[in-house]
């Protein structure tokens, strides 16, 4: 922490900045400035005063920058995984992947930046040709969530440097040091000190409208909820800004009566239990058939009363807090509806303190779709089970959801996996295992989920235009 510190020593204020606290312990780790609408507003302008030099540059010598910063990333691993861990409360084991996982995206763009291809397409007239070509979109804005703190800022960041866009980032008020860190790592990398800028600020609200309507943004790039996404999306109407959401889901898991059932608990632990639950392509409703219901229920039940809980710096710990007590509260409640409702808890994992950020591990059988903990997003360490007897009834629960991000697919039968993969209305379908996030892959959603794919090709085209170009001989 404390070469954490070092890193971000500018931005250190007194007790009026934004207080990040550690979600496992409560304690205050740093109060930091809170950038007011003015300022962030001329960090854009400065960061598109400085994007045409970027953007001049070739993408060779782009990538050679962004090369430095996934070094450097690299080489401050440690350093960045206890800051997720303190200000995001994940294990530091996760922590530490996130840190690898998001470096990268960084990689991955780098390469990618150099294959921004256009095309020459056969004319359409003898004495026409017909090219295209791909351009940076212009300055660019980020919103990110907590989740994820270093991750979703270099999956949006590096396809824009790659791309030759500048790009100001807001990142959530609970999590801005990891931001900050990677800001400084890029700037000792050799990106331009504003080109890439992280502006914490109390005011999420005024910010988000000004990364909508300021004259100079081309784009914004936003992870979070559906309710601020649709906000977002009115406010950016106005400029006809572009826009890329990635928003919330509702994952159905599915385990077919042909499944391997030791592989599908394994899927849930991976797909539920991640950072606590608490991620957008988490499994939200473990849909079951009726012929292995019990038999899995207790493999399920087994493994989740085995999770260990506590504080993500200690070197067992499997589980650590939620972002905040209030979430840990909401989760329990939505747990305590279901039970009123009709529903069990068939299994609860030990060591959550009471009151307090941590929420236990829970396995939630005799749900139904109706509860609030399978219609709405848990994320938290709760896994509802829901019974259906057939293939088209798995379908038909599974997509009735506004949500369409993940869904995951547990069955031997590869016929049935092709032919339920193609109808379940989601971006991504895991079939037999229970993460499917990369960087060489588009993750992205459809229906209220949001649009715009991150990672692979397609995520470096969420940064560029196309401009046809047409030339009479
Ligand atoms: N798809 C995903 O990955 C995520 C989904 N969620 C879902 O959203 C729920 C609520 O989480 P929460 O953190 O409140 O998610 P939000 O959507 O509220 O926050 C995400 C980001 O948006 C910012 N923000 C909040 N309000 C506005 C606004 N009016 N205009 C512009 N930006 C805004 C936040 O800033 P600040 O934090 O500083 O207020 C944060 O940076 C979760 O329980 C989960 O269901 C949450 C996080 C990630
Ligand atoms: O929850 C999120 O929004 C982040 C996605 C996590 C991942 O990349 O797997």
């Amino acid at each position: 922490m404390i070469q954490a510190i070092n890193y971000i020593e500018q931005s250190l204020r007194d007790s009026d900045g934004i207080q990040v606290t550690n979600p496992a312990t409560g304690e205050l780790i740093a109060s930091i400035r809170s950038w007011s609408v003015a300022d962030v507003s001329g960090a854009i302008d400065r960061a598109d005063r400085l994007r045409p030099a970027w953007a001049a540059m070739t993408a060779q010598e782009r990538a050679t920058i962004l090369l430095k910063w996934y070094n450097l990333i690299l080489a401050n691993e440690d350093v960045l995984a206890e800051v997720v861990t303190v200000e995001a409360g994940k294990p530091l084991a996760e922590a530490l992947a996130e840190v690898r996982y998001g470096a990268a995206y960084v990689q991955w763009y780098a390469e990618e930046g150099k294959r921004a291809y256009g095309e020459v397409i056969p004319s359409f007239a003898r004495d026409r040709r017909v090219l295209t070509l791909r351009q940076p979109v212009g300055t660019c804005t980020a919103i990110t969530p907590w989740n994820f703190p270093v991750a979703m800022i270099t999956r949006k960041v590096a396809p824009a440097l790659a791309a030759g866009c500048s790009i100001v980032v807001k990142p959530a008020e609970a999590t801005p040091l990891s931001a900050l860190v990677l800001e400084q790592l890029a700037i000792r990398a050799g990106v331009p000190e504003g080109l890439f800028a992280v502006t914490p600020s109390h005011h999420s609200a005024a910010v988000g409208q000004l990364f909508c309507t300021h004259p100079k943004v081309r784009k914004l790039s936003f992870t979070g909820s559906t309710r601020v996404g649709k906000i977002l999306m009115a406010q950016a109407a106005d400029q006809v800004l572009r826009l890329s959401l990635e928003l919330g889901g509702n994952a159905p898991l599915i385990v077919m009566d042909d499944a391997d059932l030791d592989r599908a608990v394994r899927g849930v632990m991976d797909a539920k239990f991640r950072n606590a639950g608490q991620t957008c392509v988490c499994a939200n409703r473990i849909l079951v058939h009726d012929g292995v219901h019990d038999a899995f229920v207790e493999k399920l039940a087994a493994a989740v009363s085995a999770l260990r809980v506590g504080n993500g710096l200690l070197a067992d710990t499997q589980i650590g807090p939620l972002i905040s007590p209030k979430e840990a509260q909401r989760v329990s409640q939505l747990v305590d509806d279901a039970v009123a409702r009709g529903a069990t808890v068939a299994a609860q994992a030990q060591g959550a303190p009471a009151e307090s950020a941590f929420a236990a591990p829970r396995v939630v059988t005799g749900v139904t779709p109706d509860m609030d903990l399978a219609s709405g997003e848990i994320f938290g360490p709760v896994a509802p089970v829901i019974r259906f007897a057939s293939e088209e009834e798995a379908i038909a629960l599974a997509n009735d959801t506004p949500y369409g991000l993940a869904a995951y697919l547990f069955t031997g039968d590869m016929g049935r996996a092709w032919r339920m993969m193609e109808a379940l209305e989601y971006g991504m379908v895991a079939i037999n295992d229970g993460r499917l996030s990369s960087e060489v892959a588009p993750f992205g959603g459809v229906k209220q989920s949001g649009f715009g794919r991150e990672g692979s090709a397609h995520g470096l085209m969420e940064y560029m235009e196309i401009k046809y170009a047409m030339m009479g001989l």
